[in-house]
């Protein structure tokens, strides 16, 4: 693991020194949007519209952030428009590597570049800062429209509709404030609230992480009691955005990241939520439990010093979810 500073590479894990032990996850650095006719979204500039075969993502099957761009691009029926190249499992000294010797990695599909660090020094030769996936790289512009996760499954919603005649709205204008709501705890206590726990480097940071993480556990478990998804009885963004932590949960983030107060097994409201959100036509197959469980116990040295990956739960993703007495309308 390490990062660019002004083009070149230096192999620095995260500096949690400066922080009391804390893991804080630093921005993201293009903010460009695809939109439908090139106009600028909502940060950036414009001229990246929404065209087929113009736009690649960079992705590793077991990162979360980069999981939610590979869900969209199922259920928006994006896979004949936009390609993906998958990076290598193991994420050591040179970061990202498009290394092939794993199932599943595909190399780099544009370049055949060694590393995904040449993909941003591509984008900008003096780039500083983290290498990380998921990237929207533009192949007219020569350039990455966004490193944003967050963002990028924005575009994938919004603005292929007209290419692909799908037009499932998973942002719904009347829904967004209190999806952003949502977003907003889910965000910090549970996505990136298990990194928080995982990489802390004191007592009181895990601690503080780790409690407001299965607070936020418990309050989504009350919500799905009679609310079949987040947000109601249709499935939005904010479904999707948690799913990608619930699925890793049991694999990894229970054992490697210490999170362990209770599985989440033996939540029956969001153990069954999650198996419905897999069931979903599309979304088991954006799921890599091998890419996820050898990732993070073979790339962080410092929690695994052995590299030992172990044998993980057996999960059945595919049992009956039981939430059908719950009222669940289209997505449309
Ligand atoms: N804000 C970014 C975060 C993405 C992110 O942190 N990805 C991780 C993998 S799970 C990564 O590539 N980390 C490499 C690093 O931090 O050096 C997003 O949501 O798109």
């Amino acid at each position: 693991m390490g990062q660019l500073q002004n083009g070149e590479w230096h192999d620095v894990w995260y500096d949690t020194k400066s922080t009391g032990g804390k893991f804080e996850r630093t921005t993201t650095t293009f903010r460009n949007w695809v939109t439908t006719d090139g106009r600028p979204g909502p940060s950036g500039e414009g001229g990246f519209p929404a065209e087929s075969g113009r736009y690649h993502l960079y992705v590793s099957y077991a990162c979360p952030w980069a999981h939610r761009t590979l869900i969209f691009r199922a259920l928006k029926g994006l896979e004949d428009h936009i390609g993906v190249s998958v990076v290598h499992p193991e994420m050591l000294t040179e970061g990202w590597e498009f290394r092939t010797d794993f199932k599943g990695a595909t190399g780099d599909g544009l370049f055949g570049l060694p590393f995904l660090r040449d993909i941003y020094t591509k984008a900008d030769p003096n780039i500083s800062g983290r290498v990380t996936v998921p990237v929207l790289w533009d192949t007219e512009r020569g350039t990455i429209v966004s490193n944003e996760s967050a963002e990028i499954i924005r575009m994938l919603n919004g603005a292929f509709g007209g290419l692909t005649g799908n037009h499932d709205d998973y942002w719904p204008e009347a829904m967004r404030d209190g999806i952003d709501e949502v977003n907003e705890r889910v965000y910090h206590t549970v996505n990136n609230g298990v990194y928080k726990a995982g990489f802390a480097t004191s007592q009181s940071a895990y601690d503080e992480a780790v409690v407001a993480l299965f607070d936020s556990l418990d309050w989504l478990e009350d919500r799905l009691a009679d609310k079949r998804y987040l947000m109601g009885d249709r499935i939005t963004e904010a479904d999707w955005r948690l799913f990608t932590t619930l699925i890793r949960f049991d694999a990894v983030y229970h054992g490697h990241f210490k999170c362990n107060r209770r599985k989440l097994v033996e939540y029956p409201n969001l153990w069954g939520y999650t198996r419905e959100l897999y069931q979903v036509p599309g979304v088991a197959g954006s799921v890599h439990f091998d890419h996820i469980t050898h990732h993070y116990h073979y790339s962080h040295e410092k929690i695994n010093p052995h590299r030992i990956v172990p044998i993980g739960p057996d999960l059945d993703l595919d049992a009956p979810h039981g939430r059908d007495h719950l009222e669940a309308r289209d997505v449309a």
